[in-house]
Order: structure tokens, then C-alpha cells, then sequence
């Protein structure tokens, strides 16, 4: 893999996930995360690494609904990595009172208990990324804001860490994906952690609303003693209670046993859509992240 899009701009924990999956590939930020999935459509970029899930927040589902609903780009790996969010202010502003906090929804409500506790009467506002609410604080002081990002985005843009770890649950992880329509999947397993495990996600639609339709799709794996590490419903967005149901399943996609149970599926009258096969690995520690500075 040559190029990869993550969300930016420099400095976001997608930047840090792109540089995990692969240190070799050149960075290219996006403004939002449906622009790196369309660059990679548009073939702008060979990959792209998008926030999936976090332990506090639970599923990205502008991520979700858009691998679903707006393109077929295949999954190729995944690593969970740990999120520490810090409050940071510009180096003038240290000793001032901020009227604001800054940075992107997932970072602001992973922090709810410390900024309810220590700057209940700020404005929270919403910024596109961390590291894009930390670019924009660094270019105007005046502005007596403070904003939720990392380490590298502090050092990136010249910022004063003012609370360090600030976020509410200790294991703070983020899953990322890495879609590519190239076959790299050996390359990333090469690159990835030690700790490697083969997973495949698949999206599900029912027929009908009938009882014992979602006993019978799970069915199918159970028997085959298939586990599964999650299933979640989202809206198909054609009518209240029309839903779809993203699942993965702790396996890689073999040649008997996960396409034996989407045939089965599909047999019951379901639809069955395969997102990927690919490797997945956690990085634990904050320490054992490659600075990209
Ligand atoms: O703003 C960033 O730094 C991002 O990479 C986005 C994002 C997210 O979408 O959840 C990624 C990881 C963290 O959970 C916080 C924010």
C-alpha cells in the first residue's frame, strides 16, 4: 500500500491508526471520514483507516452507515488503539480561565464526567476533528478556548498540556479499520502486532419482520460453534423498524464453515453482504504508538 486517507488534519488518532497499520504508506488527510472512503472509491488513495467503535462512545456510524449504504470496499485489517485525551490550551492562555472547550463529539463526550466536574459552565463545542480543534486554537490565542486532543496533536501544534488522561473510563480503545480495495492482507499481517486474530464482518437484512428471524440467522452460526464478538442493528433508513444487522464473527472466511453459514442465511430468505476478512490486533499501551512528529 503506497497512500492512505485518514480523517485530519495532522495529529488526529486516525493519523496515529494510519501509521500503525502501515508506517510505509504516504498520509493524505481528509475533512471528514465519508471523504476518505469516497478518495478510496475514486481510487485517489490505495487505503484508507477509519474509526469503527470505541470502548465508551460504541460504534462510529457515520463509518458504519457509509461501508453499508454508500460503498463496497473491503475490510483488510483492523487494530484496536488506546485513546488518551488531554486538555490542552495555547501556551498564553495557561494561567486563564477558558470559556470554551473544543474537539471532535467522541472526544467531548469520552471526557463528560471531568468536563461536567471542572468546566461545567464552558461551552462545549463540536470541532470536525482533535486535531483540527487544536490546529485552530493555535492560530488565535484570543480566542480563550481549550481543546480535548493528544499528545502528538499538542506537540504538533505547540500546545500546553493544562489535565492529562482526562477521559472517564481507564481502557479507552478505538477499533480501526484499514478498506483497500487491493489484496494487502498479507502485507498487513506482516506489519501488524503479534497478537494477531482473523475476524470477518458481515451485514445482515431480514425478509420480513416474522418471529424467530433473527433466532434462525443466529442459528446458523451457533451450530457451527461460530462465535461471535459483536451484532448490532442499524436503521436501514427506509422506515421505522426497518433495520439491518452488522455482525462479526471470530473466524476467518474459510472455505467450509463461514460461507457454509451466509448460504445458510441466504437460504432462510436473508440477505448476507461479506465487508471483509482480515486480520485485527490491540495495541494496549500508549507507549508501544509510534509518534508521527
Ligand atoms: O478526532 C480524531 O482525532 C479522530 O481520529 C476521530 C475519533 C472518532 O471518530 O471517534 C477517533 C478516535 C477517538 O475515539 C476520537 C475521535
Amino acid at each position: 500500500m503506497e497512500t492512505i486517507a485518514y480523517l485530519g488534519p495532522e495529529g488526529t488518532f486516525s493519523e496515529l491508526a494510519a501509521t500503525a497499520f502501515t508506517k510505509s504508506a504516504e498520509r493524505f488527510p481528509y475533512r471528514d471520514i465519508p471523504s476518505c472512503l469516497q478518495a478510496l472509491a475514486k481510487k485517489e488513495v490505495d487505503g484508507a483507516a477509519v474509526p469503527l467503535e470505541n470502548t465508551i462512545e460504541g460504534s462510529v456510524n457515520i463509518t458504519l452507515d457509509h461501508l453499508v449504504h454508500k460503498h463496497d470496499l473491503p475490510i483488510v485489517g483492523e487494530l484496536a488503539i488506546p485513546i488518551a485525551q488531554h486538555l490542552l490550551v495555547h501556551p498564553k492562555n495557561a494561567d486563564q480561565c477558558m470559556e470554551t472547550v473544543y474537539s471532535h463529539p467522541h472526544a467531548l463526550a469520552q471526557c463528560h464526567d471531568f468536563l461536567s466536574k471542572h468546566l461545567a459552565d464552558a461551552e462545549w463545542m463540536h470541532a470536525s476533528s482533535t486535531a483540527k480543534a487544536a490546529q485552530e486554537i493555535s492560530e488565535d490565542s484570543g480566542l480563550k478556548r481549550a481543546v480535548i486532543a493528544n499528545r502528538l496533536a499538542a506537540k504538533k501544534y505547540g500546545l500546553t498540556v493544562a489535565a492529562e488522561n482526562i477521559h472517564d473510563f481507564a481502557n479507552n480503545h478505538t477499533r480501526f479499520v484499514l478498506l483497500s480495495t487491493r489484496n494487502v492482507q498479507e502485507d498487513t499481517l506482516r506489519e501488524m502486532r503479534p497478537h494477531v486474530n482473523k475476524k470477518t464482518t458481515i451485514v445482515v437484512t431480514l425478509p420480513s419482520d416474522y418471529s424467530g428471524a433473527l433466532h434462525q440467522v443466529l442459528s446458523a452460526f451457533a451450530w457451527r460453534k461460530l462465535n461471535l464478538s459483536k451484532i448490532e442493528s442499524r436503521p436501514m433508513k427506509t422506515g421505522i423498524g426497518h433495520y439491518f444487522f452488522i455482525i462479526d464473527i471470530d473466524h476467518e472466511y474459510d472455505d467450509v464453515l463461514v460461507p457454509g453459514a451466509l448460504e445458510e442465511i441466504k437460504a432462510i430468505g436473508c440477505g448476507a453482504r461479506l465487508l471483509g476478512s482480515y486480520p485485527s490486533a490491540v495495541i494496549h499501551e500508549e507507549n508501544e504508538m509510534e509518534s508521527t512528529v
